[in-house]
């Protein structure tokens, strides 16, 4: 739960990681910079500035929150040990390079749960959220929030 609204958040490489990882940003205002060669179909160009070259290291400057996305390892590992003091980052081939990691969530109404597996099982952590988000919705109290709403 990081209040990242306004905060200035960097994206190296631009496929189908990238892509959920955006999809999940975009709800928080966060000025989402995305650098990388080719883009996915499935990012909105109008949610990012994207950045269409590969990374180079002073890119990093000014970043917030980094999220090393691309298909090769060496680059998301040099990102991993770049960054400055004060910023966070999230090699999202490799937990052991990672300050942080994301979890799953599910959210319906006023609840949000999120879960996580420490990194060992994300598939799993999906399955779960998928089941949990059913419970939640059939909960009586979604239905007295819609009533009263
Ligand atoms: C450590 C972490 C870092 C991070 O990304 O933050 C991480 C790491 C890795 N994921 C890998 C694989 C997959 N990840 C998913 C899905 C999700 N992964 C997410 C989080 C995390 N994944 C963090 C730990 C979360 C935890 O604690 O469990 C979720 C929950 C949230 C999100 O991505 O926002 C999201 C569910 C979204 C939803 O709820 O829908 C799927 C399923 C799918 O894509 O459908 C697969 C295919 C699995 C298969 O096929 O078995 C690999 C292997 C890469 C490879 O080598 O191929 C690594 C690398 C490694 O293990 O270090
Ligand atoms: N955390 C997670 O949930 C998961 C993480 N992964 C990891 O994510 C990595 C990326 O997977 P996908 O997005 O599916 O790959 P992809 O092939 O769809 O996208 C890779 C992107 O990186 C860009 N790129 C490559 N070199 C670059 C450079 N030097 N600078 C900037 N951009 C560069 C490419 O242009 C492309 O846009 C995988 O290699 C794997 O390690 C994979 C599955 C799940």
């Amino acid at each position: 739960m990081l209040n990242l609204k306004g905060k200035a958040v960097l994206i190296v490489g631009g496929g189908n990681i990238a892509a959920r990882k955006i999809r999940t940003l975009q709800a928080t205002g966060a000025v989402i910079t995305v650098i990388s060669p080719t883009l996915s179909a499935q990012i909105d160009l109008q949610q990012i500035n994207w950045v269409a070259r590969a990374y180079h290291p002073s890119d990093l400057n000014h970043a917030n929150l980094i999220f090393a996305c691309t298909d090769d390892p060496t680059i998301n590992t040099a990102i991993s040990q770049a960054v400055h003091a004060g910023q966070w980052v999230n090699n999202t081939g490799d937990k052991t390079q990672s300050d942080f990691y994301n979890m799953a969530v599910a959210k319906s109404g006023q609840v949000t749960v999120a879960i996580s597996t420490g990194g060992r099982a994300p598939k799993l952590a999906k399955r779960i959220r998928q089941l949990l988000l059913l419970w939640l919705i059939a909960q009586p109290w979604q239905r007295e929030r819609s009533e009263r709403d």
